[in-house]
């Protein structure tokens, strides 16, 4: 069923609502979610899914509010960097015990698993997972007289190619990055990390940035924005801005997860043969991160066992739902992008097989992405991360909007405003 809410059961059947339906505008993507649920109820006649759409699946500007105000669904969307917020203030459902019956649950990484378990107890189930790379136009990278098959490994060559593709003329645009709504604080973890650095320290009390990787990471984006002019002009961009800019063919390079490529392509004009990955420059990190669902306090044993199946089916199994590769190739949706990748063992040999088998955008442009990534630490995001990310927008945008920015005096401050967020627990 879709749209409609309410009761626990409907006519004799578990009722539960879910989120994250995509909206209608994403045809393809909202026809498979409508056929996965009619497909679903055949197969499991007591259970009745309500799906509710959205777009994007998680706002942080009213997600407090919906959980608090008892308006979020059953089963509902998260960020990782959501879990353990949500079950701070205890609005979540311990699905301990029955996680025990989800096929398939003990096959996903247990990094990631790790993420929506608190106190050794589980509130939720991974859905997708990403970790971060720089994307690359190599079409603009052959007509600024750089070699598309070898992408920068170190942040001085992200700086001298974004120079040289910023030459090509006006418009055009060597290296983007975000720097408003969260948005560019995430970039400077990604960008501290790949540095070898971080934005808390290991204990996870005290800021961390006010330190000589945070110092390069602003830097460098004030030398390219205001030495080089290779940033463009237009500052406190954010994803879509950014998004916009890679499909229009007039920027070169931005940090990025591979999930990007489809959106730059369906919803930006880019094409797959013209967009390439490679793995974080810098050598040392990259930042992982994802999402997944999680259960409403409220839901009942009956509702968390009917959401659980429903995962089971259209998230988190090989071959069914998100995960139907011969259904995208039909479809001609993209297949055989690196991420995400949920699974260990069997289950992943099994997803890594359909993707090989029904792939159709061009995987060797993925291919440095993914064999210089496994040699590279893969860093959760920070404790409080939104928290910490909105402070640090600060010193990314004053760096991004004024030429004389005080990069010492900015990191000082975001650290001891992180040091706040932290000690306040
Ligand atoms: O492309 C990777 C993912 O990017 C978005 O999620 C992330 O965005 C946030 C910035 O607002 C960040 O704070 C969060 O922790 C990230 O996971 C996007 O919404 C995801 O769909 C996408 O996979």
């Amino acid at each position: 069923a879709c749209g409609s809410g309410g009761e626990d059961t409907a006519g004799g059947k578990t009722r539960i609502t879910v989120n994250c339906m995509p909206p209608k505008s994403a045809k393809i993507d909202r026809q498979n979610f409508e056929d996965d649920i009619k497909t679903f109820e055949k197969a499991n006649p007591d259970i009745d899914v309500v799906g509710h759409d959205a777009f994007p699946c998680q706002d942080p500007k009213t997600f407090d509010a919906k959980l608090a105000g008892g308006q979020m669904e059953d089963v509902f969307y998260t960020y990782f960097t959501d879990a353990t917020h949500v079950v701070d203030i205890n609005q979540a459902a311990d699905i301990t015990s029955y996680v025990k019956e989800m096929k398939g649950y003990s096959d996903i990484q247990q990094s990631l698993r790790d993420v929506y378990t608190v106190d050794g107890k589980v509130y939720g189930v991974p859905r997708t997972n990403y970790s971060m790379g720089l994307l690359y136009n190599k079409k603009l990278f052959q007509q600024a007289g750089l070699d598309p098959a070898k992408p920068p490994a170190t942040w001085e060559e992200v700086r001298a190619a974004a120079k040289k593709i910023a030459g090509l003329g006006k418009g055009y645009v060597g290296y983007a990055d975000y720097s408003a709504q969260n948005q560019g604080g995430w970039h400077f973890t990604a960008e501290i990390y790949s540095q070898g650095g971080d934005v808390v320290t290991a204990d996870g009390k005290k800021g961390s940035v006010d330190t000589p990787e945070g110092k390069a990471v602003l830097q460098n984006l004030k030398d390219m924005r205001w030495t080089d002019n290779s940033m463009g002009t237009k500052q406190l961009l954010i994803l879509n801005d950014v998004q916009q800019m890679m499909g229009s063919g007039k920027l070169g390079m931005y940090i990025s997860a591979p999930d990007n490529v489809p959106i730059l392509v369906k919803e930006k004009g880019g094409k797959y043969e013209d967009l390439a990955l490679a793995p974080m420059p810098g050598g040392k990190g990259t930042l992982i991160g994802g999402d997944g669902y999680m259960f409403s306090k409220k839901a009942s044993p009956e509702q968390i066992r009917a959401g659980l199946k429903w995962l089971e089916f259209q998230t988190n199994a090989p071959g069914t739902g998100l995960n139907n590769w011969k259904r995208a190739a039909d479809l001609k949706a993209p297949v055989g992008l690196p991420e995400p990748r949920l699974w260990t063992g069997a289950t992943d040999a099994k997803d890594q097989e359909l993707k090989k088998q029904y792939a159709n955008v061009p995987v060797e442009n993925y291919q440095a992405f993914l064999d210089g990534s496994q040699q590279l630490t893969a860093k959760l995001e920070p404790p409080k991360a939104q928290q910490i990310y909105s402070v640090l927008d600060g010193a990314v945008s004053s760096v991004l909007t004024k030429k004389d920015a005080d990069i010492d005096g900015l990191l000082k401050d975001a650290q001891s405003k992180i040091d706040g967020i932290l000690a306040r627990g």
